[in-house]
């Protein structure tokens, strides 16, 4: 196995108040992970600092590559998207009025980008790239069960498979790395099962990394391969899901006795 993410350090801080400190952890290729927390703890704050939404204020956000090894905290959001690392947020951020094929597509766009000129010419290799660009986008909607949405507008899908869209959608750029940031956050039990599905089939049939914000204990216990904990902006432990139960400091400041897994 090898180290794909590697946080060196990070730090944010935000006027007086130090939302992520001094973190330092590492991501092996191909793995699940979670980072779970209490409230305010800084989780999405960190998720913002390495995928450069917010670059850290100190620190060192590494992306190991074939290539080699890039700075993430160096670059900005946009090429850090183009460098392979995608993500969702807690609110769901899909074009509500836009089909559900087309929510997909558009994020593929930045991958399949045809010149100015033959865009505007309309020429042939304009719709050989449209065609592309639709034909994977079904090919996505149908490994994931939303064929029967794609002409229909997102916004008025069930929330549950707002979600997924969203997800697909970042899948769509076919990145290496997904962040996903409180996925089952509202779903009922049925929705998060077909989420927990979802997810794992990113893993094993996509072979992308994924590091996912969860409050949802029973979901993280059963997916992720490995836990971090950050407590008052701190990581606090780093182990399998069975270390962090185990672990006194975890459960007194966050588990506490409700760990149903
Ligand atoms: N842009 C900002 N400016 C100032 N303070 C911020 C900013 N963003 C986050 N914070 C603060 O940083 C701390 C960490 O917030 P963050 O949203 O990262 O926590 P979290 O662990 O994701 O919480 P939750 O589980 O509730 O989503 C909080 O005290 C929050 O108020």
């Amino acid at each position: 196995m090898s180290t794909i993410l590697e946080l060196q350090h990070v730090s944010e801080v935000f006027g007086g108040l130090t939302a992520v400190d001094d973190v330092s952890f590492e991501v092996e290729r191909g793995s699940l992970v979670a980072l779970i927390g209490p409230n305010g703890a800084g989780k999405t704050t960190l998720f913002n600092a390495i995928t450069s939404v917010v670059p850290p204020t100190s620190g060192r956000v590494l992306l190991h590559t074939e290539q080699g090894t890039v700075e993430l905290n160096k670059k900005a959001a946009y090429q850090v998207a183009k460098l392979g690392l995608s993500r969702t947020f807690q609110n769901i951020r899909l074009f509500a009025d836009m089909s559900v094929r087309d929510n997909v597509a558009v994020a593929m766009t930045s991958s399949y980008r045809e010149s100015f000129v033959a865009t505007m010419l309309r020429l042939p290799s304009f719709y050989k790239k449209e065609a592309a660009v639709r034909e994977r986008a079904d090919q996505l909607l149908a490994d994931f069960d939303l064929t029967p949405y794609a002409d229909t507008e997102a916004g008025n899908l069930p929330y549950g498979e707002q979600r997924r869209v969203e997800i697909v959608r970042a899948l769509a750029t076919s990145p290496q790395v997904i962040f996903l940031d409180e996925p089952a956050a509202g779903m009922n039990p049925e929705e998060t099962a077909d989420l927990m599905r979802l997810i794992r089939k990113l893993q094993s049939d996509y072979h992308v990394t994924v590091v996912l914000i969860e409050h949802d204990m029973s979901l993280v216990m059963n997916l992720a391969q490995r836990i971090f904990v950050l407590d008052h902006g701190k990581l606090i432990a780093d182990g399998t899901p069975d270390e962090i139960k185990a672990n006194e400091e975890v459960v007194s400041a966050y588990l506490g006795g409700g760990v149903h897994a």
